[in-house]
């Protein structure tokens, strides 16, 4: 039987990307964990298999944890991903005003992709971050009728809450990406991939430029290019990149090797097979 982590506890987005994940896979079971850097720990003890992480949001971008954690915690491979519509829900204590609230509860990722919302609807609401957007329903269910939370209609339904507005987001067009990662690949490179790097460079004039033209070079189209600081003197920092293709691609192993020998940090974090939105 395969463990594989989620965020929890149970009506967290991240579970129904689990549960999406593991849809028509048998021997899957899942296991929540209260924080995104546990369940990835637990993937890095062997405790877990598999776990299915946020990673980016198209509101609300990086999840920053994830990158943090990726770079400098664990020697983990992002072995596949998905895309998942989101829809954020405002849920009260059955019967309760929403418009009355004076707290809301919810994961700073919510909170982001829910930012005009919470200022024109609820400007008297304190809001409340919360580990999960299922603890935040928790929450406000311990709260009562003063509370409200943001989230997955998942959450209403497993903390006894009443869904009071659906798809509250700042753009309708909202999506998060999730990655699979594990200890060791599971696909064999077929259809479209997708291959994810993190590095840093001299802190000297174009060091960075130089990079970038390696791909350009071996014409190599970029997904992804993101920032984090690298912990050492404030200004310097280390970059994520996703490049489309396959490690086993000649093109893309020749760049890489390029790349590891401009660059003074270099981890590999997986080649996968790109995801369908769904
Ligand atoms: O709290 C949840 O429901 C989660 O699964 C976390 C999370 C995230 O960290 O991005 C997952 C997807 C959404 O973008 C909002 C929150």
């Amino acid at each position: 039987m395969h463990k594989i982590g989620y965020l929890g506890p149970e009506g967290t987005f991240s579970q129904q990307a689990a549960q999406h994940y593991c849809f028509n896979k048998q021997e899957a079971a899942l296991v929540s964990l209260p924080s995104i850097r546990e369940v990835l720990l637990s993937v890095q003890r062997n405790e877990l298999d598999l776990a299915v992480i946020p990673f980016e949001n198209s509101l609300e971008g990086s999840v920053n944890i994830v990158l943090d954690v990726l770079a400098w915690e664990v020697d983990l491979l992002i072995v596949d991903e998905l895309i998942l519509p989101i829809s954020q829900t405002l849920m009260v204590t059955p019967g309760a005003d929403w418009e009355r609230i004076s707290s809301v509860y919810t994961h700073p990722q919510s909170a982001g992709q829910c930012r005009l919302f919470l200022e024109t609807h609820l400007p008297q609401a304190k809001v409340y971050l919360t580990s999960s957007n299922a603890e935040g329903a928790n929450q406000a269910q311990m709260s009562g009728r003063t509370a409200g939370a943001i989230g997955p209609e998942a959450a209403a339904d497993k903390f006894g809450l009443q869904v009071v507005l659906r798809n509250i987001q700042d753009k309708n067009n909202n999506f998060t990406r999730f990655v699979v990662v594990g200890k060791k690949s599971i696909h064999l490179p077929a259809g479209r991939n997708k291959t994810s790097i993190v590095f840093s460079t001299e802190h000297t004039p174009g060091s960075l430029a130089c990079i970038l033209d390696i791909f350009n070079l071996w014409d190599i189209n970029m997904t992804k290019i993101e920032s984090r600081p690298s912990r050492g003197q404030l200004g310097r920092y280390i970059f994520f990149i996703d490049i489309d293709g396959h490690l086993s691609n000649p093109d893309v192993r020749d760049a890489l090797t390029m790349v590891q020998r401009k660059t003074n940090f270099y981890k590999f974090l997986g080649s996968y097979p790109m995801a369908e939105i769904d």
